[in-house]
């Protein structure tokens, strides 16, 4: 009882804590490329997002349509691969977030299993860069991939960096995403080894026993449903920097809490929360899995 306390006590934390290493992020960090804050230019997109995402919002677009414009990992696990950012921005964001990685600036991890890596909220990079991409290209895209588990409904979202190195992390054990739609970007840089590895939805009683291998691509971002079981195979050599972005509607989740599958029961928090809301869930169709 003493532990499920103390564990209550350190995510009531959590939120005041972020929120005051951003302000004194937002008074005391100087960035070394100031560019990444601006707001997020088309221009920093890869041409065959920019396309798969025009293409969504087209009266008439199709599920069959946008395929055509992205990879399929696995169709039966509804894993796609499209690269995202430009080779120059995503140099530009890695730079940046290694600097800041080095500087001496407080940090929050970005969840329970990685040591190392940024909360992009709390350098400021939510309002000019996730949200945007979320808003203008995600949303549309997700809408026509996975209208069953929120896509259409996004309205939150979560963005860290993971960062893998030799005596840092080096894997990530296998584990289900707090969130209903993730897309991973390997942002680089050099590296052998971690892999991810996705087994099937974690509502489904099953083993790992054949796990699907999926290799990162420097550039591409992976997109699956957070409900999808997930890990990374060890790093080899090299580091391994990756952009995750954890998305969120709050018309699913506030029926049912993906993480304990019960009705939620909430607190207040700041920024995003957990991608919650007061308000009463819009009808949204729901997958029965996810
Ligand atoms: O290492 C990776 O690329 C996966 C990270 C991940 O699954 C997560 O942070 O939720
Ligand atoms: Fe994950």
């Amino acid at each position: 009882m003493l532990k499920l306390e103390q564990e209550v006590e350190r995510r009531r934390r959590l939120g005041p804590e972020s929120a005051a290493r951003k302000a004194l992020i937002a008074s005391s960090y100087r960035p070394v490329r100031p560019e990444v804050y601006s707001l997020l230019q088309e221009s920093a997109l890869a041409p065959e997002f920019l396309a798969a995402a025009e293409y969504s919002t087209l009266l008439g677009a199709d599920l069959k349509g946008l395929l055509q414009q992205l990879e399929t990992v696995s169709e039966e696990k509804r894993i796609y691969r499209l690269p995202v950012f430009t080779a120059p921005f995503c140099q530009a964001l890695l730079e940046e977030l290694e600097h800041f990685e080095q500087s001496d600036m407080p940090k929050g991890r970005p969840n329970t299993m990685n040591n190392y890596g940024v909360l992009l909220h709390e350098l400021g990079l939510d309002e000019p860069l996730v949200t945007p991409l979320r808003e203008r290209f995600l949303q549309p895209l997700m809408a026509l991939l996975y209208p069953d588990c929120g896509g259409g409904w996004l309205d939150s979202h979560r963005a860290f960096v993971v960062k893998y190195a030799p005596g840092q992390d080096r894997e990530l054990g296998c584990h289900y995403d707090n969130a209903e739609l993730t897309l991973n970007v390997s942002l680089g840089k050099t590296f052998t080894g971690g892999a991810l590895y996705f087994g099937d939805l974690f509502q489904v009683p099953s083993t790992l026993a054949k796990p699907l291998e999926v290799e990162h691509m420097v550039g591409q971002g992976l997109l699956h449903r957070g409900g999808q079981l997930h890990g990374a195979r060890p790093l080899g050599t090299g580091e391994r920097w990756n952009l995750v972005i954890w998305l969120r509607a709050s018309a699913v989740r506030n029926r049912l809490c993906p993480m304990c599958c019960c009705k939620p029961d909430l607190v207040d928090d700041e920024g995003f929360g957990d991608g919650f809301t007061r308000e009463e869930p819009a009808t949204v169709d729901v997958c029965a899995l996810t």
